[in-house]
């Protein structure tokens, strides 16, 4: 009998479907079979704004007590959601081939962002986003939203003439044919870490799991994200702070670009850093490389 590995999820459609993703390539890859425990967040149990909801890390606490505790095996969380700062007894084991990186505009009859009527009501309860739109069209009325990705995109049928959600979450619960518009770089930088996966363990985790994780980790993936982290854990603004960042290799370079804007979208400091060495000290120089050049222009008034 192959042996059998729990893996922890949240309970949403979207944790459930990239949790099953990822245990169904360890066991094409390990031969091992996989049980999903399901675990409930803070995230997923408080109500209210989650700009609001305090301390870092709402969705994936609960999930990194039961890895310590040793009653689930390893945990999939989206990158983005990952706290910066380091988890003593874990190791990141994975992280995955990254999907699409960019934020995806959804709307009433399809239309794009400049397509939208003067005064149109669009949904985020991301400042980062937030403050992109404000920037790109002062003019729209952004409305705090949360819940789930379906309870998002139900609001374009009821009160809202557009939401904007992470495009790789809507591909792995199969709603991409409700995207209008991905936005390009210039108009929206992503949150850092979106698109990825994070595969977590304990450090005691057993050598036949880690090293059949290990082999599910992209190590472009990986420099990106951990230049994209760096720089927010040296802006020292957490995951919901109007920081945008986006790392990608571009030939021989590893390329991060940047921004931080206020809340209002009137200020909106961005700049761009590359480097050669694709290391994990040199992309993280790199984040924090370019993060003190933001600072120097003044993007500590803006967190
Ligand atoms: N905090 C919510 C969250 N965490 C990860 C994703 C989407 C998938 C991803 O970015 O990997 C989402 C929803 C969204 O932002 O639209």
């Amino acid at each position: 009998m192959p042996e059998t590995f729990t893996l922890g999820t949240r309970g949403s459609t979207l944790a459930r479907t990239q949790s099953q993703q990822v245990a169904d390539q360890l066991t094409a890859i390990g031969g091992f079979d996989v049980e999903l425990v399901q675990i409930r967040t803070d995230g997923d149990v408080l109500t209210g704004p989650l700009s609001q909801m305090g301390g870092t890390g709402v969705f994936v606490t609960a999930l990194r007590e039961a890895l310590l505790r040793g009653e689930i095996d390893f945990a999939v969380h989206s990158l983005k959601d990952l706290p910066t700062a380091p988890a003593p007894g874990l190791l990141l084991a994975a992280v995955p081939a990254r999907a699409e990186v960019r934020d995806a505009l959804c709307a009433r009859s399809h239309r794009t962002l400049a397509e939208l009527a003067p005064g149109a009501k669009i949904g985020t309860g991301s400042p980062r986003r937030a403050a992109q739109l404000r920037a790109a069209r002062s003019d729209l009325e952004v409305v705090d939203i949360r819940g789930n990705v379906d309870t998002r995109l139900a609001r374009l049928e009821n009160d809202l003439d557009a939401v904007v959600l992470a495009a790789a979450g809507l591909a792995r619960i199969g709603r991409s044919s409700a995207v209008s518009e991905l936005f390009e770089d210039s108009v929206m930088l992503p949150a850092p870490g979106q698109g990825a996966l994070a595969v977590e363990i304990a450090a005691t985790a057993p050598e036949p799991l880690k090293a059949a994780l290990a082999a599910l980790d992209d190590p472009d993936s990986r420099l990106a994200v951990t230049a994209e982290r760096a720089l927010l854990a040296r802006l020292e603004a957490g995951c919901s702070a109007p920081v945008g960042a986006l790392a990608q290799r571009r030939g021989s370079l590893l390329r991060l670009e940047a921004c931080v804007a206020s809340a209002d979208g009137t200020r909106v400091i961005r700049g761009a850093k590359a480097t050669d060495a694709f290391t994990e000290v040199a992309a993280t120089l790199l984040g924090i490389e370019l993060a003190e050049e933001l600072l120097a222009d003044g993007a500590a008034e803006l967190i």
